[in-house]
């Protein structure tokens, strides 16, 4: 008999219709319920929080990946978190920064109400308890379930705001189908070492800048002076900012500030091709971020700062 925990956060696997708009109230012991009969595994639950993805904070995915490692170091098979889809893709990418253990994580949620008439939530959480306990998902790190497939955190995002198939990885494809019960390895991409982060305390402040044609240097500015440890860039295409942005980004690096260059393009890499764009940000000590969304390259350059203020950069190598 397989053991899984499942933790629960919230997210719309969780929430019934109100008044006020959806409501993540369903408790973890009802969610397993509604997935039906599931053989040769013993699951426990325990419920985290209550709420929509786009409330979680900072703190609470550190708490988070922190009741990870409890439940591993309890000696389950493999851990479930369901959580808001929202913001799914920037947890299950934080747990798998850490993840220094073959047993999977797996994210799972739902883009239908728990109370819907036809939820996608109770077969998305069947399909993720069932590879949270599949040895073909073993040093896979933190994965995400959803729709039938599975993705490695790396690279996962959501890519449809209402669809039942919300996530892809652009570039990368899934790792993992679920069928009919059945898990099926589909590919093993390599994975760094695990990052040894204290997630007892704060990371650093990072924020995104989202650029734009004609956008200025306001926004770039107000991060540096709003304290941002660093500053990822949403650039155009390959990689390219406006000028005012390019010139405001030298400057933040001078400073001392890294600033970390990631698309607003779902897929393909940034690379420092453009004069005057990318390759001028390239010479300024701009870092590229590879093919990483902003928000997860957020997350790896805040990991990074926290691990070494000094040399951000050599924290990152190797990991974009
Ligand atoms: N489908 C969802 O779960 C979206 C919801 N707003 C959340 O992130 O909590």
């Amino acid at each position: 008999m397989a053991r899984v925990h499942l933790l629960a956060t919230g997210g719309t696997i969780a929430s019934r219709r109100t008044d006020g708009g959806l409501s993540a109230t369903t408790p973890a012991a009802e969610l397993l319920t509604a997935a039906g009969p599931l053989p040769g595994l013993e699951v426990t639950v325990s419920d985290l929080t209550t709420v929509p993805s786009f409330a979680l904070t900072e703190a609470d995915a550190r708490a988070l990946v922190r009741a990870v490692r409890e439940q591993l170091a309890g000696g389950v098979d493999g851990v479930v978190v369901t959580h808001g889809t929202d913001t799914m893709e920037e947890s299950a990418f934080l747990a798998d920064l850490v993840h220094d253990d073959p047993r999977p994580v797996v994210f799972t949620g739902a883009q239908r109400p728990f109370d819907a008439p036809a939820p996608d939530g109770p077969a998305n959480l069947a399909d993720a308890l069932r590879v949270a306990a599949d040895p073909a998902a073993r040093d896979l790190g933190a994965l995400l379930a959803f729709d039938g497939l599975a993705f490695a955190a790396r690279g996962v995002r959501k890519l449809d705001t209402l669809r039942s198939a919300a996530f892809g990885a652009p570039g990368r494809g899934p790792v993992l189908r679920v069928a009919a019960g059945a898990v099926l390895p589909l590919a093993r991409p390599p994975r760094p070492p695990a990052l040894p982060l204290d997630l007892g305390a704060a990371l650093p402040r990072v924020d995104v800048v989202a650029c734009h044609q004609g956008s200025d240097d306001a926004l770039l500015r107000a991060a540096a002076a709003a304290g941002a440890a660093g500053v990822v860039l949403e650039a155009l295409g390959v990689g390219n900012v406006p000028p005012p942005v390019a010139t405001a980004a030298a400057e933040l690096v001078a400073g001392g500030v890294p600033v970390l260059v990631c698309s607003r393009v779902p897929a393909g890499p940034v690379a420092p091709l453009y004069a005057g764009g990318g390759a001028r940000l390239a010479g300024d000590g701009a870092l590229f971020g590879g093919d990483l969304s902003p928000w997860q390259g957020r997350l790896l350059l805040s990991a990074a700062l926290a691990l070494d203020p000094r040399d951000p950069a050599g924290v990152l190598a190797g990991r974009l």
